[in-house]
């Protein structure tokens, strides 16, 4: 091809928020380096942005259809999304080239004083939107009280700072994104608090019929993060529960074994079913669909039906 051609931006899409443009700029970073091609960075509104309602109330997507349509109609030619807030269902004529290796999986606590959850007082005021977190925490046991959130991650903070809250849940993938994880006062132990399916992970999608520079892409993945990833997803789609879900679940990949744990708990967090599965990283929807399986025989089901 012509030397103008090679020259062309890849115009990498992405949200307008901070943690959006840090993490996009990584990617467009690692994508430069692959290609030796130039990539430009757009930003495209969501309707996730553009609107201040609970995340649970807007349905699945929020964060993502205007992206996957900026990509269908040319407008960009890459897509990073957080994997997290993909829906389950795969999108039509798109294909997700590479999920690069994966960001610290935990949520982690931001409290005032620098403290931990044990030293929280009776009462302590937690901001977090998710049914997820929000199940995990009050299963604690320790009279803790959820107050349900939402915005940019540095919205959040500032609601500790300013002693509105006594402390917030978010991921810690976030707060590294955003250079700011030493303000983190304890990071939750999976096996206290399990992260949201693909917590961590993003995924680069293309358009299936830009071959090439899906195949440009495909340098970005990371096969351990991707295998985890698809047995986590599998489980959250097996349960038929979307991300606003009372689920977690949580893969690892460790010398040739993909262990899966999955938790489905009430919002009040009285009752909470925990499993785990493995299997090999090439089996990795099926340990996923296992587990839910699995899940489903313990009474799962009623537990979701009663989270609805
Ligand atoms: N639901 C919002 C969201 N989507 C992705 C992240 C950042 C962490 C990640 O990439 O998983 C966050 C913020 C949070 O959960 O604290």
């Amino acid at each position: 091809m012509t030397g103008s051609s090679a020259a062309r931006p890849i115009r990498l899409g992405t949200r307008g928020s901070a943690l959006a443009v840090a993490q996009s700029s990584q990617v467009a970073e690692a994508l430069r380096a692959a290609s030796g091609r130039p990539v430009e960075l757009v930003e495209v509104v969501t309707t996730g942005d553009r609107s201040a309602a609970p995340v649970q109330r807007l349905g699945v997507g929020v964060f993502v259809s205007a992206l996957r349509d900026a990509l269908l109609g040319r407008e960009i030619d890459v897509a990073v999304h957080s994997y997290k807030d993909l829906p389950t269902e795969p999108a039509t004529g798109l294909v997700i080239a590479a999920v690069p290796e994966r960001a610290d999986p935990r949520d982690v606590l931001v409290a005032a004083g620098g403290v931990g959850l044990a030293k929280l007082p009776v009462g302590a005021r937690i901001g977090t939107g998710a049914p997820r977190r929000m199940a995990q925490l009050n299963a604690l046991g320790a009279g803790l009280t959820c107050v349900p959130i939402r915005g940019n991650v540095d919205t959040r903070l500032r609601k500790v700072e300013s002693g509105e809250l006594d402390a917030v849940v978010v991921a810690a993938a976030g707060l590294q994104r955003l250079g700011r994880l030493t303000e983190v006062t304890e990071f939750l132990d999976p096996d206290v608090v399990l992260p949201a399916p693909a917590q961590g992970a993003l995924a680069v999608e293309c358009r299936v019929t830009d071959a090439e520079l899906t195949a440009t892409v495909r340098a970005l993945d990371h096969p351990a993060t991707r295998a985890a990833v698809l047995a986590e997803r599998a489980l959250l789609a097996t349960l038929e529960a979307g991300c606003s879900a009372p689920v977690g679940g949580y893969a690892t990949v460790m010398n040739g074994v993909l262990s899966l744990r999955g938790v489905v708990v009430t919002l009040d967090g009285s009752t909470s079913i925990r499993r785990l599965g493995t299997g090999t990283p090439a089996d990795a929807e099926s340990v996923g669909r296992r587990l839910a399986a699995e899940l489903l025989d313990a009474g799962a089901d009623s537990l979701l039906e009663s989270a609805r």
